[in-house]
């Protein structure tokens, strides 16, 4: 692994350990995502997709190992490329007592966004959000609460835009819809996307490349139809289930 790879990546992470007191979340990953790709991270609950996911942003200190954005050490140099990535989850809410249109012109402004007004007007066309921009965020359902989480992530037109769950408890219309979105963004923008998700569906129609976490490290990563392939499975749900229960690929029992 070197550090030209390290540079060339869009986010590239080695030895990427984090401990909690007795807890392994993370036991020394590695690996490059190239830019433009859309990567799924699965994994069941408490394999590390979070964490990792924390880590890449900078806001979880890893214990030992490094992850670069964009080519920049997000231990030392963060600030270079904070204003060319985004985050989305359902699990962090904004302030309840503001207004759509609030939030996210505070979001605008913190990521340095040139013209506030147009910006949101862009993103409101784009994701349906005109009828709620005067609405507090506390009063909206969780579907309208995932159109202004996917906007405020989209604020910045970010190159790297990383995903946790970005559809958990939508209903499938509603899930079905923000997808067409992300890959509506990814087209237009190129952007790198990972996508930590529990939903099989979504990530064999959005992503190029799956990397498979157990117990806090890599057990595979590959791209869908290969993972198929290896596993002689039909769908990633069951690749899913092989993998969280311990059942190797079919072409690795048969020793290939
Ligand atoms: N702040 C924390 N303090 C202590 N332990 C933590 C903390 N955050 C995560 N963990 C532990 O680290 C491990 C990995 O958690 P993480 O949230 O990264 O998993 P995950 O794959 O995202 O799981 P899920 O699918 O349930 O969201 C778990 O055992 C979890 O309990």
């Amino acid at each position: 692994m070197t550090t030209a790879a390290m540079t060339t990546a869009a986010i590239a992470a080695r030895g990427l350990v984090k401990r909690y007191r007795a807890t392994l979340a993370v036991g020394g990953i590695d690996f490059d995502i190239a830019a433009g790709s859309v990567t799924g991270l699965l994994g069941g609950n408490g394999a590390g997709k979070t964490t990792t996911i924390a880590m890449i942003m900078g806001l979880v200190r890893p214990t030992e190992g490094r992850v670069a954005v964009l080519g920049a050490d997000m231990a030392h140099e963060r600030h270079r490329v904070l204003h060319r990535m985004n985050f989305e989850s359902p699990y962090v809410d904004m302030p309840h007592r503001l207004t759509v249109q609030q939030n996210l012109s505070v979001f605008a402004r913190l990521y340095g966004v040139a013209d506030v007004a147009a910006r949101i007007g862009r993103l409101a066309a784009d994701l349906d959000l005109d009828g709620l921009l005067d609405r507090p965020c506390g009063k909206l359902s969780a579907g309208q609460k995932t159109r202004v989480a996917l906007a405020k992530a989209l604020i910045n037109d970010p190159e790297v835009l990383l995903l946790d769950e970005p559809t958990a408890s939508l209903d499938p219309d509603t899930a079905d819809w923000i997808r067409s979105r992300l890959q509506d963004y990814c087209r237009r923008r190129g952007a790198t996307i990972l996508l930590a998700s529990h939903n099989m569906g979504e990530v064999e129609r959005l992503c190029d490349r799956v990397i498979m976490m157990k117990g806090g490290l890599i057990v595979d990563d590959d791209t869908p139809p290969r993972l198929l392939a290896r596993y002689g499975r039909s769908n990633l749900e069951e690749v899913f289930l092989d993998v969280a229960r311990g059942r190797g690929a079919a072409g690795a029992e048969a020793g290939a």
